[in-house]
């Protein structure tokens, strides 16, 4: 079972989701969110990570400077808010692997999906939040997990949006999907992890 523990911003709480085995490990890079960090954090952060973890940068509508300044310390750049045009663009310019957030609330919103062939290398499904929000992501929102029953994946993918330690084995089993990803539901707080909500969430996905 592959994890991503994402909005990491300090070293204690890397090393929770390292030493709980995380796959995949999440640094934002988006002013608004509560989760943001600066680069030289990133870069302190990044540098804790071993080569058999993926980094990943999640990242909002980004221009230019800001991928080529966050690229270096990152394996994989995960996108929201960006056409597949853009996403195709990003992934040729860096040579990173490249997703896409596909935001759901109807099963309509997966339509999305196939637009993205050639362009990225992973789809995230994520909780859409309302229009008004602040984030477009990280916002502990659950999606109904049935819209994905039956639906014809055009590309590997991951399940996020209102995980937490003790819904994340059923949503597995209800979706069968190979990656799962969690923010809020491992915080104690908007931008504060609890080590002892990252142990739990690792060890009930692995389970
Ligand atoms: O986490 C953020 O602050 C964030 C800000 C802007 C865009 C995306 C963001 N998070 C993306 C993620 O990959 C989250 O893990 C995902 O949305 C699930 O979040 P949660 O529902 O809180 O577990």
């Amino acid at each position: 079972m592959l994890v991503k523990i994402c909005g990491l911003n300090t070293a204690a709480t890397l090393d929770a989701a390292l030493a709980g085995g995380a796959s995949h490990v999440g640094f934002v890079f988006f002013p608004p969110s509560p989760r943001n960090l600066d680069f030289d954090t990133a870069a302190q952060l990044a540098a804790r990570v071993p080569d058999h973890v993926a980094r990943v940068g999640v990242f909002v509508d980004p221009d230019d400077l800001l991928l080529e300044r966050a690229a270096p310390l990152l394996d994989v750049i995960q996108l929201h808010k960006a056409t597949p045009a853009r996403a195709a663009a990003i992934r040729a310019k860096l040579g990173k692997n490249v997703w896409a957030a596909v935001a759901v609330k109807t099963r309509g919103d997966l339509d999305a999906a196939p637009g993205f062939v050639g362009a990225v290398d992973r789809l995230l499904y994520d909780a859409k939040t309302p229009e008004d929000a602040a984030l477009p992501g990280g916002m502990g929102l659950r999606f109904d997990w049935s819209l994905l029953a039956g639906f014809r994946h055009p590309l590997p993918w991951a399940l996020s949006g209102g995980l937490d330690p003790d819904n994340v084995a059923d949503a597995i089993a209800r979706t069968r999907t190979a990656l799962v990803d969690v923010s809020s539901g491992v915080e104690s707080a908007p931008g504060v992890k609890d080590m002892d909500k990252i142990a739990r969430f690792l060890k009930a996905a692995q389970s």
